[in-house]
């Protein structure tokens, strides 16, 4: 009977040969195939494998970013991980915003593991990083996301137990956060920092009517969850600061921010390439925040006034100022402001004040201050006896001087130029 045991040489030659049209392979489909195409292979392949070599396993893909925003499923797992992720990840990501003892944020570093158990469900998550298939000129980006492996069996209690039981812990968390965030919008993401601003109401120096308004109006918005939906509009509110300078504008809304516990998002007008980058970065704004515009009078073309911009127009020429705006920085349209400030776009999210501050109220554009697009206008202007009297407490610790008569008077005289030598 004929042997059938191949020799040396043949498995050898075989061996080669396979090897070479593994790298030719290899070759052709990093180098000749589109990304898109690539992407769409490996992906396809990875689910097959995993399919079958894991048959009984389901996996839950949370992206970064969900349709145009940010994905809130995501933040949620995001927080509630950094609390279980201590004891059972092979390695981890700490960092800090302040030098507090016990207040490290943790995150499993890419490709990590860690487990967690629920219900005796044994569940293990995972962090991805994928670049974003995009054509536009955002060409580095990435999405992170995170993966979540659990038995086939387990994925309905997953969904109806397991994903309510993170946005629960996740929200608890954060209504307890001690640190508020300020966010600074830079190449169209958000930079976090710490946030502490010592100014309260009760330091803000303003009429005393005029603060207990502002108050009550704070009050009244948290408490009407129900009446914005029962009236059909977003729950929203929109603030319009304006006063000379060194008023106390900044000061109040950070005593809005500390007395709310809302974190704050200053958008710089001036960074905001496009009404495109615009949507994408107040979408990924979250719940319980303001979001704060200062100096909106010199921060866009948006906010400046049609007229001014069409008498311009005609000194300068029509082509000119046209190439001049849309050259030197393209900017953000008045358009792209106000879909925002109370267009479809605004329905994103819960809880949100937005804030415009300015110097100079006549400069604006009537159109951004129209009824009902700002609900309360707050004026912040030069100190009053009241203002004093307030002064003079937190600053000296005093109700009475036999001065105040004198400083009264001399208040309520109009405002005269002082001597630059003073
Ligand atoms: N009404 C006020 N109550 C308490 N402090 C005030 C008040 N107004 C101004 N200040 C103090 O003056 C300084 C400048 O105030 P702030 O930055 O809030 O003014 P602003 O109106 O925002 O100024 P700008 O328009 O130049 O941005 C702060 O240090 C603040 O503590």
């Amino acid at each position: 009977m004929a042997s059938f045991v191949p020799s040396i040489s043949t498995i050898l030659s075989a061996y080669a040969s396979l090897s070479t049209t593994i790298m030719l392979f290899c070759t052709i489909f990093s180098e000749m195939l589109p990304r898109g195409i690539r992407v769409y292979i490996s992906s396809k392949c990875s689910e097959s494998l995993s399919h079958y070599f894991f048959p009984n396993y389901f996996t839950l893909i949370v992206e970064e970013h969900w349709q145009a925003g940010t994905n809130h499923t995501f933040r949620a797992v995001e927080t509630y991980l950094s609390t279980i992720i201590g004891t059972s990840a092979d390695s981890l990501h700490i960092g800090s915003h302040s030098l507090v003892p016990h207040n490290l944020n943790m995150r499993i570093p890419v490709g990590c593991k860690t487990i967690d158990m629920f219900h005796d469900m044994k569940l293990e998550w995972s962090l991805h990083k994928a670049p974003i298939n995009s054509s536009g000129p955002h060409l580095d980006e990435v999405q992170y996301s995170y993966q979540l492996k659990c038995k086939r069996g387990d994925r309905e209690k997953v969904m109806t137990e397991y994903l309510p039981h993170i946005a629960d812990k996740a929200q608890n968390i954060l209504s307890r956060r001690e640190n508020l965030q300020i966010y600074t919008c830079d190449a169209g993401r958000w930079n976090p920092a710490v946030f502490k601003h010592p100014a309260t109401f009760a330091t803000l120096a303003m009429d005393p009517k005029r603060k207990a308004e502002i108050i009550e109006d704070l009050d009244n918005f948290v408490q009407q969850k129900d009446f914005f939906q029962r009236v059909g509009r977003n729950w929203k509110r929109g603030y319009f600061l304006h006063g000379p300078p060194g008023t106390g504008k900044s000061s109040l809304v950070a005593a809005i921010a500390n007395r709310q516990g809302y974190n704050i998002y200053d958008l710089q007008l001036q960074s905001v390439r496009s009404d495109a980058e615009l949507r994408r970065i107040l979408t990924s704004i979250t719940n319980r925040s303001i979001l704060l515009v200062e100096d909106i009078d010199c921060s866009t073309k948006a906010s400046r006034d049609r007229a001014t911009i069409r008498d311009e127009q005609e000194e300068a020429g029509q082509g000119e100022l046209d190439h001049r705006l849309s050259s030197s920085n393209p900017g953000i349209s008045l358009s792209g402001l106000l879909n925002f400030t109370d267009g479809l776009w605004s329905s994103f999210g819960d809880e949100r004040l937005i804030i415009f501050t300015t110097n100079h109220k006549d400069k604006l554009d009537p159109a951004l201050l129209r009824p009902g697009r700002m609900d309360l206008e707050i004026y912040m202007g030069y100190c009053t006896f009241a203002v004093f009297e307030q002064l003079a407490n937190s600053y000296l610790q005093i109700d009475n001087h036999r001065l105040f008569a004198a400083i009264e008077n001399l208040l309520k005289e109009p405002m005269t130029q002082l001597p630059l030598e003073l």
